[in-house]
């Protein structure tokens, strides 16, 4: 029987993906597939840690932060992933899965505060970690939060399951004749402005070596392709 390739990954999960067919979010259905997904791979024996996006509740470059101060609305993008870390925890919970939120922005009362200890901790014992609030600094990403975390973690990659099945030449939502990359380095992807990823995110992994595998969430089982290594989205690497 084949065996999960990689022991501990760090999952960027997209803050849009919970919305579903909504147009805002969170679609209780969604996130109720998306946990089973993670629960068939935590099942596996494979440690978990979680970055989870808040573009399906605000999105500090969004609309409707136009006129605010972008600090200030980048920290409602922070605090709108907290309220997502807290959705997917009481989802995995219903399934048995057990697991820790921590926070970038110390909001105690709601969850416990980033230690990267107490993080690799919780990895070890089997929990699944949530890592609210993204970096908690305004003007970065989620993805740069994935970045930073799976580092600090010591994951073996990180996973980027988002709203399309992997790195293309250009946007495939815009353009129809976008080709879709198996695999790519670092400096290509930087080079061409591939903006499935931010720029910071994929430097920090570059410097770092650490792959990314940028896969659909919407597509049922991609998970567990890529946690057995077959051919699955894109392999961004150095
Ligand atoms: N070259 C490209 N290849 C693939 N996707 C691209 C590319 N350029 C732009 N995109 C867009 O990038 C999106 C994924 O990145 P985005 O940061 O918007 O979402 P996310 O990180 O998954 O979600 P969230 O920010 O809500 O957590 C895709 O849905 C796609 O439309
Ligand atoms: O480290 C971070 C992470 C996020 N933000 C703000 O939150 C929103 C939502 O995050 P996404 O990565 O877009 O899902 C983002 O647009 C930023 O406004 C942040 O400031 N710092």
């Amino acid at each position: 029987m084949s065996q999960p390739v990689y022991k501990r990954i760090l999952l960027k999960l997209s803050g849009e993906a919970l919305m579903g067919d909504d147009s805002y979010g969170i679609n209780r259905q969604t996130v109720e597939r998306i946990v089973s997904e993670i629960k068939e791979v935590a099942d596996l024996g494979v440690e978990i840690a979680i970055v989870i996006g808040g573009g399906n509740i605000f999105r500090g470059v969004a609309p409707a932060a136009a006129g605010m101060d972008r600090a200030t609305a980048d920290y409602m993008g922070m605090l709108a992933t907290v309220m997502n870390a807290m959705a997917l925890q009481d989802a995995m919970r219903q399934v048995g899965l057990v697991s820790r939120v921590q926070s970038a922005i110390t909001i105690q009362q709601v969850a416990e505060p980033y230690i990267r200890p107490k993080a690799i901790q919780y990895l070890e014992e089997g929990k699944v970690v949530v890592f609210g609030a993204g970096t908690g600094n305004p003007f970065f990403t989620t993805d740069t939060a994935a970045a930073l975390r799976g580092m600090e973690m010591n994951a073996n990659i990180v996973l980027k399951a988002t709203k399309v099945d992997g790195v293309y030449t250009d946007d495939p939502k815009k353009n129809p004749d976008a080709v879709r990359y198996q695999t790519i380095t670092f400096d290509e992807a930087i080079a061409k402005n591939l903006k499935v990823m931010d720029a910071t995110a994929l430097a920090l992994c570059r410097d770092q070596n650490m792959n990314i595998c940028v896969f659909s969430i919407f597509k049922p089982g991609a998970l567990k392709r890529v946690i057995f290594g077959e051919n699955e989205g894109t392999l961004v690497h150095c």
